[in-house]
């Protein structure tokens, strides 16, 4: 769930009801109680990262400026058990008006990036908030899909748990997590000691500064040992937190774009199978994004600013590198 689909209202209908809940593998977890957070899914055996644990088409999908008429009229043309299971998700605003929209509010996911539909998807829905989730969720257009893959080890009894919030130090994420979503976090992060709370918020801290100077396409091009170096603190925190959602990616993907715009081919072609290999892990082989990726690899010259200066020109890895001496060369330390 993102902030962008809570905060967008239910309108007219897009796409017509589809079958219930597909489960793709349910025996993984089972859907029980957990306390202070109402239902939950809970793993039923340990579960390695990269496991595809949901596979779900939506019940109906709505565009963000929907009301709450638009959305009764749409729910009436559904089947009974369809409009059934959509009145028994949860409803996070219960007693505050609206209680259609509420509950798109409270369970709708975007249909990709940016897009301006909310999906409900009725098993995906019952998973749980944590600020240090063990799974990923992303659209996947071409099987009409939202697909979850577990991105850390899950044990058997552990929660299955997703990020409502893109990340960032805990005042901010409580903040916004009280605001769009109207609860108050408990998950495992968030109930640590004050002591590891100030740590990781340190961490958090540094890391929005280095997103942001990372960011910062000038800087890449004037500067770009900088930018890589960034671009390497920048993983050693999520390593340290444990970040293993689209952060890790996103950011080697970015060490691609320094090196591809600057002419290194090498490393590029490093950073970009980096990239596809984390993407993989969080969307699955058929993720558009790891396709796109994967045509990088093979060619990095595919980059629209491959190139841009000459300054790393470099065709091939150097041989008989590996472990950290490959690091080393990769992240230009040396
Ligand atoms: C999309 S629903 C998740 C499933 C829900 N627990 C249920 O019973 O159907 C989101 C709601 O679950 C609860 N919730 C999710 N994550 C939580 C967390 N980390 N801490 C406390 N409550 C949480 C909140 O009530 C939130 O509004």
């Amino acid at each position: 769930m993102s902030s962008n689909a809570h905060n967008s209202g239910p309108t007219a209908h897009t796409l017509g009801p589809t079958p219930l809940n597909k489960a793709t593998s349910p025996q993984l977890f089972t859907l029980q109680s957990i306390p202070g957070q109402g239902k939950g899914l809970v793993a039923s055996r340990a579960i390695t990262p990269g496991t595809l644990l949901i596979s779900e088409a939506p019940l109906f999908a709505i565009p963000s400026a929907a009301s709450e008429r638009d959305l009764a009229t749409h729910l009436r043309t559904l089947p009974k058990e369809s409009q059934r299971a959509f009145l028994s998700l949860h409803n996070s605003r219960a007693g505050a008006g609206e209680p259609l929209s509420n509950i798109v509010r409270t369970n709708a996911y975007p249909l990709g990036p940016g897009s301006d539909l909310g999906g409900i998807f009725p098993l995906i829905a019952r998973i749980n908030h944590s600020c240090r989730p063990n799974a990923q969720h992303a659209w996947n257009g071409n099987e009409g899909e939202e697909t979850v893959y577990a991105v850390r080890e899950i044990k058997e009894g552990e929660q299955l748990s997703l990020s409502y919030h893109e990340g960032g130090p805990s005042s901010e994420r409580r903040k916004a997590l009280k605001e769009f979503f109207g609860f108050d976090c408990t998950c495992e992060m968030c109930g640590m000691l004050k002591d590891q709370i100030d740590i990781s918020d340190e961490r958090l801290r540094r890391a929005k500064t280095l997103d942001k100077a990372i960011g910062d396409a000038r800087r890449v091009r004037m500067t770009p040992d900088a930018a890589l170096k960034d671009c390497r603190e920048l993983l050693r925190i999520y390593e340290e937190e444990r970040v293993a959602d689209l952060r890790v990616p996103r950011l080697y993907y970015d060490a691609f774009q320094i090196c591809a715009m600057h002419s290194d081919k090498a490393r590029a072609k490093v950073f970009a199978e980096r990239s596809r290999e984390a993407r993989v892990m969080c969307e699955g082989e058929k993720s558009e994004e790891a396709e796109i990726m994967a045509a990088l690899v093979k060619d990095p010259a595919r980059f629209e600013n491959f190139g841009t200066t000459k300054k790393w020109k470099l065709e091939k890895v150097p041989g008989g590198l590996d472990g950290i001496e490959l690091e080393k060369w990769l992240w230009r330390e040396t």
